[in-house]
Formats: C-alpha cells, sequence, structure tokens
C-alpha cells in the first residue's frame, strides 16, 4: 500500500482478493478496521466476463491449439451439469467467498455495490462510496460522459491550470476524460438458452446464500 497523510484515503483495487483464500486473514493482520468495497454483478455474467479474460489470454500465449467455448470449458460435455471446479464458475460463487471474509469482518465493514448499476448509472454507486468513506458528496452525474463506442461512461475530471498569454496570466480549467481500457467491455459470447438454464439453476442457492447475507437482493434471475 502506497503511504498516505492523516487527509487521505488510499483505495487498493484487486478483485482476486475477494476470492483467495489466504487474503481476508492477512488484511486484517494488516488493518483490522479497513473498509472493504466488493462489486457484484450477475455471476453468470461475471463467469463468462472472466472466461472471455482466461481466452484472450490463452491466445496471447499459446500459438497452437483452442481455448474453447464457454459451454465446453463450464458444462460437462456427457451430463451437461456446470464444472464447479472451473474458475470463472468458482470464482462466481459470491456467497462462499463472502464467508471467509465474514470470520475476519464486520458485515457493516463491507460495502456492497451493484455492478450492474456502475454501468448504467455509476454516480448513484459513487454515492453510495463517498458516504460509506464518510467523504464529503463531491461526484455527480456531470461528471460522467458516455462513451457510445465503448458502451460505458467516462469520467470527466478537471485540473487549474495557469496559462500564459501574451498579456497575463490566465487560470483555466483543462478538462480531460478518462475512460475504461480496451480490456473492459469486450464482447461476450451469446449462450445457449439451455446452457444459460442450467447456470441460473445453479447459481441459484449460491445468490440467494448471498442476499440473505447481505441483506439486499439483486435481480440475478436472468
Ligand atoms: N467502472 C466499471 N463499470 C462497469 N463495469 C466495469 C467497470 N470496471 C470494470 N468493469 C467490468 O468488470 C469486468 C472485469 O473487470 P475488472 O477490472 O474487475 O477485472 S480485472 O481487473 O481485469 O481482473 C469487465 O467486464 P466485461 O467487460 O463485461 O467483461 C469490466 O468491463
Amino acid at each position: 500500500m502506497p503511504p498516505s497523510l492523516p487527509h487521505q484515503v488510499t483505495v487498493e483495487k484487486t478483485p482476486n482478493y475477494f476470492v483467495d483464500r489466504s487474503v481476508p486473514e492477512r488484511v486484517h493482520n494488516f488493518n483490522s478496521s479497513i473498509k472493504l468495497i466488493l462489486i457484484v454483478r450477475n455471476p453468470i455474467d461475471r463467469a463468462v466476463s472472466d472466461y472471455v479474460q482466461l481466452k484472450y489470454k490463452f491466445y496471447k500465449h499459446n500459438t497452437s491449439g483452442t481455448y474453447g467455448s464457454f459451454e465446453e470449458r463450464a458444462l460437462d460435455k456427457c451430463t451437461g451439469r456446470i464444472i464447479k471446479s472451473y474458475d470463472p464458475i468458482k470464482r462466481s460463487l459470491y456467497s462462499r467467498h463472502l464467508d471467509r471474509w465474514l470470520t475476519y469482518f464486520n458485515k457493516s465493514q463491507i460495502l456492497i455495490l451493484n455492478g450492474e448499476n456502475l454501468k448504467v448509472k455509476p454516480w448513484e454507486e459513487m454515492l453510495k462510496v463517498e458516504r460509506f468513506l464518510q467523504l464529503p458528496p463531491k461526484i455527480v452525474r456531470d461528471h460522467f460522459v458516455y462513451n457510445e463506442t465503448k458502451g460505458f461512461y467516462c469520467v470527466q475530471t478537471s485540473k487549474d491550470v495557469t496559462t500564459t498569454t501574451t498579456s497575463a496570466f490566465q487560470e483555466a480549467k483543462r478538462w480531460s476524460e478518462s475512460c475504461l481500457g480496451d480490456t473492459k467491455g469486450r464482447e461476450h459470447p451469446k449462450l445457449r438458452p439451455e446452457a444459460r438454464k442450467a447456470l441460473q439453476e445453479f447459481f441459484a442457492p449460491f445468490n440467494e446464500r448471498f442476499f440473505k447475507k447481505i441483506g439486499e437482493r439483486f435481480d440475478w434471475n436472468r
């Protein structure tokens, strides 16, 4: 973690911390009063996004062989059952991973954000973050500009700059746009309806357990 001054808040983002078994205890040893933020989305979409990332990495490092389709990787060829040991599936079992964190941290230390809403109304999720971190509310709708090509909002940031003209110094605001990189928003393969149904049935009990633990529900029956 980078050092921070008393008036600063340091934020560190590593998606894999949520699922790595050894991390909750280590984080607790590091700072037991830390605030944690978890962004979740429909576990089926999370699993497919994870698959897309693994497939991309596979072709980056291998010149021969094929990675296979999501269905080939995640569903047993003979029985059609979900392969629980496939990493994108395993990592999407939110209730299991949350359990490990809850053995070390109080629920009030964990903010759960809605990943679907983060994409369509990021300012709403950011307000939750500001409240949770007890920061003055500064982020508003106008800070976001929708990027049609990417299908995501970009963040508009400004910084004060001093410019010299022939007659005077001028204070001006320089606006810049900060957008998500190329590895975000990659196309997902379309799943066969039977495969999607099998995934829905598989994840449903895990989702229910997760909703019970967090005291909130998400619309993931799709
Ligand atoms: N700010 C924001 N808003 C909405 N969605 C977002 C955001 N940041 C990341 N994502 C989506 O999360 C998916 C994985 O990205 P991550 O950054 O978490 O993963 S990783 O750091 O690459 O492991 C990946 O999902 P898909 O694009 O659907 O595959 C990202 O697009």
